[in-house]
């Protein structure tokens, strides 16, 4: 699992590899510089040249380190020291000399030659360090990579493209936008959420000496990203001997008059992830309508009429009988009294239950109803639910998203799956995941069913729930990825991630 660390962890990393491990501090930037310029030379054209912008700290320490290898290639090399440089970290001071002993002093900035088509530049300016917005001649270096960048020349940002905050994601402006973000010993949360993630370019993740176990030594809450690899390995093998029970049946909560194509989704996407059986429960004029899509979907006519309330709890628990699992919201009639039928039916139940959309809505209004539950609870909120699930606005939640989720998930004792571009996957434990896959195809009507069916059908399957979602999560966006190939962004639409389904399993199942 790729460990995601802030600022601080990086820093906590870097100390225990000094006094825990001997690795000498110089000996990180060194390997950084080597990776940096590595990463330059492969972008540069042929007789490229090299412009390296330094920062007052250890990031530009890393590009004078860059540059004497660059040097030391045979390349054309210019650098520049941007600010004040009498605040020059020893580290970077020292390298200063050694660059100066390879007869390449750095030039002022305003009198660098002008980079384009082949040339490649290296911007060291700011990393994890970086506290405020640049300004000055910090905020001019910026601007005038972005000028050389539209000439036609390649930008390789030193850890975290500069203006970019490390831990937030967030950049000031101005931002320097990379072709290639070299990411020293981990990622951080800019390289894996937006929209930090979109100017970081192709992230390359480089070991620069931190290994393994210098993160024991690192606090605070516990970001990774989600690898294709883990999220494949918590697929159940299939054995010869096995039948349709091996593989769980889901209880399918959702869909009225008018939204019945949303428990469709739900139940085909659930069938398509490999439950063995799918039953739809919805009231009884819904229920033909929802039938009709696949004879595979089976049945359960609520009585009653109307909104989904307390008269419905037996129904529920009856339609739960033998059930291994629960997925329920997408379209449901929600009144007044589904958030308390939502609490007593988890009170009365031990299999895992996914609440999605209505019954996300309908829970928000009193989210202690979610401390009933017996068994395990996922709930998957898009940036609205969230907001309402919070009570703040849909802003407030995507400028917080790591923080949000995971308060949710603690204080809930939940698993929270908070979708948008880099769903995240939050445990109660006080693990956030970043999950890599999807794209903006996706924003359309019914993929959050498809995820919900997807989430239930592993459940039912008795993966325990927090592998659970992060595998339907990355599946569910692999799926899209796939499929937007063919369909185009603009063409995707929901249904056709049941099709990608199946290029993820065939791809995973080999
Ligand atoms: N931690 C590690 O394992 C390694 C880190 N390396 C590199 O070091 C940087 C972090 O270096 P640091 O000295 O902490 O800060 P920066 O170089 O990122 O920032 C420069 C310096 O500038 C000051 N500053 C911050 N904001 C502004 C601003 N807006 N205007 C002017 N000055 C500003 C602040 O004082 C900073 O200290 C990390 O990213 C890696 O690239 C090692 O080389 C490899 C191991
Ligand atoms: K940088």
């Amino acid at each position: 699992m790729q460990r995601v660390l802030t600022a601080v962890q990086m820093r906590e990393a870097e100390k225990a590899a000094q006094e825990q491990h001997g690795m000498p501090s110089g000996l990180l930037m060194e390997n950084a510089g080597r990776a940096l310029a590595e990463a330059a030379r492969s972008l540069a054209g042929p007789g490229g040249r090299f412009t390296v912008l330094c920062g007052p700290g250890n990031n530009g320490g890393d590009g004078l380190v860059a540059a004497r290898f660059l040097l030391e290639g045979g390349a054309r090399v210019v650098v520049s020291l941007v600010g004040d440089t009498g605040k020059l970290t020893p580290e970077a001071k020292r390298n200063l000399q050694a660059l100066e002993g390879f007869g390449e002093s750095p030039r002022a900035f305003e009198v660098l030659p002008e980079a384009g088509p082949g040339d490649v530049v290296v911007d060291a300016l700011f990393g994890t360090g970086l506290k405020r917005a640049p300004e000055g001649v910090f905020a001019d270096a910026i601007g005038t990579v972005a000028r050389w960048r539209r000439a036609g020349a390649k930008v390789v940002a030193a850890d975290v493209p500069s203006g970019l905050q490390s831990d937030t994601a967030e950049p000031f402006t101005p931002c320097v936008e990379a072709d290639v973000t070299v990411a020293f010993g981990f990622v951080k949360p800019a390289h894996e959420l937006e929209p930090g993630a979109s100017l970081c370019g192709d992230v390359r993740r480089v070991d620069i000496g931190l290994g393994g176990e210098s993160t024991r030594a690192v606090s605070g809450a516990e970001l990774f990203r989600v690898e294709e690899k883990d999220a494949r390995d918590a697929l159940p093998k299939r054995r010869a001997d096995s039948h349709k029970g091996t593989y769980g049946h889901v209880l399918v909560v959702a869909g009225s008059p008018g939204k019945t194509g949303a428990a469709a989704m739900v139940a085909l996407a659930a069938l398509r992830s490999g439950a063995g059986l799918v039953t739809v429960a919805t009231r009884a004029e819904a229920l033909p309508w929802v039938m009709a899509h696949s004879p595979e979907i089976m049945g359960v006519a609520l009585p009653g009429e109307g909104p989904l309330g307390k008269g419905d709890l037996e129904a529920l628990k009856a339609a739960l009988e033998g059930k291994d699992a629960l997925v329920m919201g997408p379209g449901i009639p929600r009144g007044p009294e589904t958030g308390a039928l939502i609490g007593d039916l988890l009170a009365s139940m031990e299999v895992p239950a996914v609440l999605d959309a209505d019954a996300l809505n309908a829970v928000a209004e009193d989210l202690k109803v979610l401390r009933q539950a017996k068994g395990p609870v996922l709930l998957t909120p898009h940036p609205g639910e969230m907001a309402r699930l919070w009570g703040r606005t849909t802003k407030d939640v995507q400028a917080h998203r790591v923080g949000v989720a995971l308060n949710m998930a603690t204080s809930l004792n939940v698993t929270v799956v908070l979708k948008g571009s880099r769903t995240l996957i939050a445990e109660a434990g006080g693990r956030v995941y970043i999950n890599p896959t999807g794209n903006a195809g996706m924003a359309t009507g019914g993929t959050g069913d498809v995820l919900s069916g997807v989430c239930g059908a592993l459940l039912a399957q008795g993966i325990p729930l927090p592998r659970a979602a992060r595998t339907a999560v990355y599946a569910h966006g692999l799926a899209g990825d796939l499929m937007a190939q063919q369909r185009g962004l603009m063409g995707l639409i929901a249904t056709d991630l049941l099709v990608g389904l199946g290029h993820v399993w065939t791809r995973w199942e080999r």
